[in-house]
């Protein structure tokens, strides 16, 4: 089964669609689903809804945020998203993939191989557990679909270099996410920058949070993660 439907790629204006790009998602399609019943990967199979739902959702972010030859960590990458999207449409980028799940993980290192991706590799680790050994490393973290978001900020700001980008890709429930955060961003080091509001792709409306690190984070942070989550909404 091949894809069509590329115009909806002109929503983000700033990433140009080259054959290769087409037959690197195509490959990428077919191994999600080849390996989706092993990993249990994903609900969403269908060609369109892949395409749209996965591959086009994890790139909307940088029609607001400029991405170039950055280190990046995704942290809970699950099938690849948005990390291996990344860097099909940005090959400049370095990558990491935290993936606590093993078998998520392998099925991550299968998909690099078999689209011969340079610069991307794969962390079989909870992010937490990679803060210390990797402080302040990356100049974006990002994260989809991973954990409240007063969790998912503890848990990745040491990765974070100081004047890094923490990107969250988020749904409808952001705002309410903002506010039960009561300020834990700011004892942290990181400030809400930039919000990106999108059109509703079936999921409800997608609302991206930039976060800069404008200091060192106390080493407090990350907390266990029991203790993150028994003090979370
Ligand atoms: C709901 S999935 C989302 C996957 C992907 N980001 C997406 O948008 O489809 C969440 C993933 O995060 C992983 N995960 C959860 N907590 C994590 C942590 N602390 N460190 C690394 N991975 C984590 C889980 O194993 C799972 O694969």
């Amino acid at each position: 089964m091949s894809f069509n439907n590329w115009s909806i790629f002109k929503k983000c204006k700033n990433i140009v669609l080259t054959e290769d790009i087409k037959n690197k998602l195509q490959k990428y399609y077919d191994i999600l689903i080849r390996e989706n019943t092993k990993y249990n990967l994903t609900r969403i199979i269908s060609i369109d809804d892949v395409y749209e739902k996965h591959f086009l959702d994890s790139l909307l972010f940088t029609e607001a945020f400029n991405l170039q030859n950055q280190k990046i960590a995704d942290i809970g990458s699950g099938p690849g998203f948005p990390g291996v999207v990344i860097k099909i449409f940005f090959p400049n980028t370095k990558i990491l993939l935290i993936e606590s799940n093993n078998k998520k993980a392998n099925f991550l290192r299968t998909l690099i191989k078999e689209l011969d991706l340079k610069g991307i590799n794969v962390a079989d680790q909870r992010a937490e557990d990679l803060s210390f050994q990797l402080k302040e490393t990356f100049d974006i973290v990002i994260s989809r679909a991973v954990a409240y978001l007063d969790i998912i900020l503890e848990i990745g700001v040491q990765l974070l270099k100081i004047e890094g980008h923490y990107i969250l890709l988020k749904g409808p429930r952001a705002e309410q996410e903002i506010i039960d955060l009561k300020n834990k961003d700011l004892k942290m080091g990181l400030k809400l920058e930039n919000k990106q509001t999108l059109e509703d792709t079936g999921f409800g409306i997608r609302i991206n949070l930039f976060y800069k690190k404008f200091q060192s984070t106390a080493s407090i942070y990350p907390r266990s993660y029991a203790q993150i989550k028994k003090e979370s909404k």
